[in-house]
């Protein structure tokens, strides 16, 4: 799988200053990324934030405006089949093998590649053994989405594009399909690009995640860190002395308690201090991009300011 001429600390993915335009319209502006080898990284944004661009760029299909861009060492817009064969890309190719069984489909998928994997083995490691022979209209559509991510990596790739993976699929699928690209990460060391407008499933798969809004990355970490950007700050709860209910946002919460319980006689009655979490983050990002106003956490005349307090 390793080329040659690999080494691990190059990004498989690199991008400086890319933009992109469709005529008028502006959907990129000034990208910079770097995805490490076997990292799960999502790419979150609301509609139009410019998503699919970014990996149609990455992709080969879409010829960039400006800015460098290197995939797997290679300027996309010179890949050839080579490079290809080393991405997969998850398609609803089964839409049109309808009739196919689910072992042939693979098996003829594998034969376009040098080096595939072994169907069958492939087959366990998507959970769908029991229905390889089995037509491919009769698989759920968890089960079918699982073959697309299979025929997405017969050809043993590097680098793996998950557009959207799960829309529309049941919690239960969707758990099965979460743990199926962690084990595509951990065991097999393949790299993920995921573009999803899932939080939950952001949070949940992504080493890092970019947060794309008004075709600009806003903010880019790991979950945790994402959550604890300064863009998003704790709320503390209580109820006062006279029984008002109250409400505090802070970037300090163990400042605010402490404070609290100095003017306090005894406890502070229904206290409860909830963290930002990375939905804050993400909306807060997307909120002041709709406000047209810079993301740099300041200055958000929509906010509860430091130290106000404000009745719940
Ligand atoms: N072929 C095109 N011609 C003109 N404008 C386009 C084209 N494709 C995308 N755009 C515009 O570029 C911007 C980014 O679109 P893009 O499809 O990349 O966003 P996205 O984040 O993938 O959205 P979604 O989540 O809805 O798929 C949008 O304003 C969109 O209208």
């Amino acid at each position: 799988m390793t080329p040659p001429g690999h080494t691990a600390t190059r990004p498989v993915v690199h991008v400086r200053d890319m933009t992109m335009a469709y005529g008028q319209v502006d959907a990129l502006h000034g990208i910079d990324l770097d995805i490490r080898r076997g990292e799960v990284f999502a790419l979150l944004g609301p509609n139009g934030a410019g998503k699919t661009t970014i990996v149609e760029i990455l992709e080969g299909f879409r010829r960039r405006s400006a800015g460098e861009v290197r995939v797997l060492g290679t300027d996309p817009e010179q890949g050839g089949d080579a490079w290809r064969a080393r991405i997969g890309l998850v398609l609803q190719s089964w839409r049109d093998h309808r009739r196919w069984r689910v072992a042939e489909l693979l098996a003829h998928f594998a034969s376009y590649y040098p080096e595939p994997c072994d169907p069958a083995r492939l087959l366990a490691l998507v959970g769908l053994t029991a229905q390889a022979d089995q037509q491919v209209e009769r698989l759920s559509g968890g089960q079918r989405r699982r073959l697309d991510v299979a025929l997405g990596i017969v050809g043993r790739p590097e680098l793996l594009f998950l557009d959207e993976p799960t829309t529309g699929f049941d919690p239960e699928a969707r758990h099965e399909f979460h743990v199926l690209v962690e084990q595509l990460a951990r065991e097999e060391d393949v790299t993920v690009l995921l573009t999803t407008h899932d939080l939950a499933e952001a949070e949940r798969l992504a080493d890092r995640i970019a947060m794309l809004v008004g075709g600009r990355i806003r903010a880019c970490g790991t979950p945790a860190e994402l959550a604890r950007s300064a863009a998003a700050r704790a709320e503390a709860r209580w109820t006062s002395e006279d029984g008002t209910p109250r409400r505090e946002r802070t970037a300090d919460p163990s400042r605010l308690v402490w404070r609290l319980h100095q003017g306090a006689d005894g406890p502070i009655a229904g206290l409860e201090v909830r963290r930002p979490t990375l939905e804050d983050t993400y909306l807060h990002m997307v909120h002041r991009a709709d406000d047209g106003a810079d993301a740099d956490g300041t200055g958000d005349p929509d906010e509860v300011g430091e130290g106000e307090v404000q009745a719940a």
